[in-house]
């Protein structure tokens, strides 16, 4: 039936959008209620990248490699895989292989294709979303391809606010709840699924993310397919800083990866992490205040 909806042989039910995304990315985001009669999310501006608007000074100096191909696994003077410890940090066909506190991708003063496999994240997403009405958490996301472990899902995309916009962004008293922080507290996992795909132990990699500052995003007025994704406390997604050079520039951008294979149409979510307290210090969490519908086994019960 999925292969029947995406050759336009079968009407999708409750399709509301043929695509939400109005050509912006090389593949449709169909928009589905099979729910309800809402007849869409509250308006937004579609966006498939991450906008900063003010200057956010990177620790990095700005460099590329000298590849002239495509940088290949091996080469000890590609300076791009240098900054990665010496190894690309996908495969052949673009799989994340582990986790790490930082990936430095190649950018666009590198002389490399287009293609070369160290610019998995810059290439735009290659599988078929559906934001969809899920029946008790407002709009959410989710695949009609089936995902890999370690695919690229897509990055998070929206504006580079400071802390006291994200405030005044949310009103008084009540948070954005379209922001992104890299600063939040989130729960620790270990991430390293393609040994452990291939029948090897997993090794012992770092949960500490290699962030020079932190980075709020807002897509509550603009951002991509990212912005519908919706928090659980046992996902089945998990964010990835990377960084690349764009027009002079190094910038930090999150992009999002499958942590396990996810069949199809079964929705997407992260964990939001919990917000800290700006007065008690980092080693006391503020609770959060939204209650967590997400029905997973762990619930912790709230979010943010
Ligand atoms: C970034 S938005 C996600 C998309 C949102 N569902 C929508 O309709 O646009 C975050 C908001 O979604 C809802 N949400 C996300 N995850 C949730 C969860 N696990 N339990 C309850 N509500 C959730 C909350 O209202 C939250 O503030």
């Amino acid at each position: 039936m999925i292969n029947k909806w995406k050759e336009g042989l079968s009407p999708r039910d409750g399709l509301i959008l043929p695509d939400l995304t109005s050509g912006a990315e090389s593949i449709p985001v169909s928009l589905v209620n099979e729910v309800d009669d809402e007849k869409g999310p509250a308006h937004f501006t579609y966006l498939s990248t991450v906008k900063y608007s003010k200057s956010f000074k990177l620790l990095q100096p700005s460099f590329g490699c000298s590849c002239h191909d495509a940088c290949q696994a091996g080469n000890s003077n590609c300076s791009c895989f240098k900054k990665n410890g010496g190894d690309l940090p996908y495969t052949a066909y673009g799989i994340l292989v582990c986790r790490k506190p930082m990936i430095y991708e190649c950018g666009s003063s590198c002389p490399c294709l287009r293609n070369c496999k160290n610019r998995v994240t810059q290439t735009g997403f290659k599988v078929h979303f559906e934001v969809f009405k899920t029946r008790d958490r407002g709009w959410g996301l989710r695949s009609w391809d089936p995902i890999r472990a370690g695919t690229f899902i897509c990055e998070y995309a929206g504006e580079v606010i400071d802390n006291i916009d994200a405030k005044q962004d949310g009103g008084d008293d009540e948070s954005n709840e379209y922001a992104f922080h890299t600063d939040r507290v989130y729960e620790s996992f270990k991430w390293n699924y393609e040994p452990e795909l291939v029948g090897e132990e997993s090794s012992n990699t770092t949960e500490d993310y290699g962030i020079p500052s932190p980075l709020i995003i807002s897509s509550k007025n603009s951002g991509n397919v990212a912005r519908f994704m919706n928090h659980s406390c046992s996902p089945n997604v998990f964010w990835q800083p990377i960084m690349y050079e764009h027009n002079n520039e190094v910038l930090l951008h999150i992009a999002f990866f499958a942590k396990r294979h996810i069949p199809p149409m079964t929705e997407l979510t992260y964990d939001y992490g919990i917000l800290r307290s700006d007065e008690k210090g980092s080693n006391n969490v503020e609770y959060g205040k939204k209650k967590c519908l997400c029905g997973s086994a762990k619930c912790r019960g709230y979010f943010y």
